[in-house]
């Protein structure tokens, strides 16, 4: 079976300290008014992508990297957090006792640090009078001046930013908490979702904290948002939340499709007549209990970004052929009054064999809003997993934290439409080669692809979304 495991959770508090590169963004001045092209590109400065070892820029680098290697590790542990907390069983000793080290590990950090930087004070008190509380080099006293109390009260429930703080040097403490100062609300929402009750850490403080902004105003700016399933909401471009809705509707989160209000059966059933094959988790032929167990929306989030509305982020790292998730919604006979998400199920990949649509404008999972580029990090493909076919996404390359997940709509999508990605490749870009004036459509038309050699794997691609019948997402897919 070449099909991958579902991404499953690292290890827990893993603190990875690998080198990545920044994450591409969206070239959103390249849409519309001023596309691309090759000749555009200037050639790189090698010095600039590798400064040279040992150089201010190289160390800088390497602390950048390292610091989003960690800050991505946060997100991690504040999940990991709050899966052990809902976990927790009073009849379950184990899960007790996990419980009880992480709360632990909180409030001793919290008191130590904080113990340490009243000893501080006393001590420069002594030796430089009242004018200088605290030498800045105190970690806690330079961290909840940077960061505020209410990040420092967040970020304390995790082990990679303990473990940051006790063994990091200046300039990557520095770029992390830089890092956590930009992903505030990111943080903040993230944590609120689950419910992580960072303020009795703080509220007790006792004892003078000079030179330290104030607990209860961190208290007091508390996010006031109901705390709801983490993809109801998306960050917005102007640094606020907002529910995530269609026509004014919300768009609700659910974790299969359904297809009892158009279907007496289930049309993605697997079955001899749909030649679908087996289960690529289990390799049963018959129907079977398998569900795909992936963590991956747990660690991404809803942002908007310019240009294409709400889109995907991840908080993790990806690597290629990861199964992130199943595009799921209502399944329906055709497609209804939504052409924006609809995606066409058949059992194998081709157009001659669609089954159903899946239509997520109302119900669907955070698959849906992963946008578009003629240069994607994920791709749709067919396969079969328990009794049913669906299509997975999954990545096609490693995939850095808080970079967009994107992914190919297929060719007929931008028939009506003008894609906003600003990759010089770009479909909608009249001098890059796929952008020519020729129908891509005719020109793929009947090509199918299909990975006959793994059996159960159909990929999904360009060549296969023709006619508006979107293999993958498409729109005009009328039958
Ligand atoms: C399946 S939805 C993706 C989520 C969507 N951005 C939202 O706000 O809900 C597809 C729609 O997103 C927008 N979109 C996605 N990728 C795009 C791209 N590369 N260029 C322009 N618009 C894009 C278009 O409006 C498209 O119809």
């Amino acid at each position: 079976m070449e099909a991958s495991p579902p991404h499953d959770a690292k290890p827990m508090f893993a603190f990875v300290l690998q080198t990545i590169k920044m994450a591409p963004q969206r070239n959103t001045t390249a849409s519309k008014a001023s596309k691309t092209s090759v000749d555009d590109f200037k050639p790189f400065n090698l010095e600039d992508l590798f400064p040279p070892y040992g150089s201010e820029a190289a160390l800088m680098q390497t602390a950048q990297n390292y610091a989003k290697e960690t800050l991505a590790s946060i997100y991690f542990d504040l999940n990991a957090y709050s899966h052990f907390q809902r976990e927790a069983n009073p009849d379950d000793f184990y899960s007790m006792q996990v419980m009880d080290n992480l709360v632990n590990n909180t409030v001793s950090f919290m008191e130590k640090e904080f113990a340490n930087y009243s000893g501080g004070v006393k001590k420069v008190k002594k030796e430089q009078g009242e004018s200088q509380y605290l030498s800045p080099e105190n970690r806690f006293y330079a961290t909840v001046t940077e960061i505020g109390w209410k990040m420092t009260a967040i970020c304390a429930h995790t082990e990679a930013f303990r473990r940051a703080f006790r063994e990091a040097d200046h300039r990557l403490w520095g770029c992390l908490l830089q890092g956590i100062q930009t992903q505030s609300l990111s943080i903040e929402h993230y944590a609120h979702c689950r419910a992580l009750d960072w303020i009795s850490l703080i509220k007790n403080v006792t004892g003078p904290t000079p030179g330290l902004p104030s607990v209860q105003e961190a208290v007091a700016s508390a996010l006031k948002w109901d705390i709801d399933h983490p993809h109801h909401t998306v960050l917005t471009l102007d640094g606020g939340l907002k529910r995530a809705e269609f026509n004014g509707q919300l768009q609700t989160n659910i974790k299969e499709s359904s297809y009892r209000e158009c279907f007496h059966e289930d049309p993605t059933a697997k079955s001899d007549d749909t030649s679908s094959s087996g289960c690529i988790l289990c390799g049963s032929e018959d129907a079977c209990g398998c569900i795909l167990q992936s963590r991956a929306g747990e660690l991404v989030e809803l942002a908007e970004f310019p240009g294409v509305g709400t889109g995907v982020r991840t908080l993790t790292t990806f690597d290629r052929r990861d199964i992130l998730d199943v595009y799921v919604g209502e399944l329906r006979p055709e497609v209804d009054m939504d052409t924006v998400y609809p995606l066409s199920q058949s059992c194998d990949g081709s157009e001659a064999n669609h089954l159903a649509y899946v239509c997520a404008h109302k119900s669907g999972n955070w698959t849906r809003f992963i946008n578009h580029s003629c240069q994607p990090s994920t791709q749709f493909v067919v396969r079969t997993i328990g009794d049913r076919v669906v299509t997975t996404i999954e990545a096609i390359r490693y995939i850095g934290p808080f970079e967009e997940l994107t992914i190919d709509y297929g060719a007929d999508y931008w028939q009506t439409r003008e894609c906003a990605c600003g990759h010089w490749n770009c479909i909608s870009n009249p001098s890059s080669p796929s952008g020519s004036p020729l129908p891509q459509t005719k020109v793929l038309s009947g090509k199918i692809t299909k990975n006959k050699s793994s059996k159960g794997k159909k990929t999904t691609s360009k060549s296969k979304k023709v006619k508006g019948t979107k293999g993958a997402k498409g729109t005009k897919g009328k039958k």
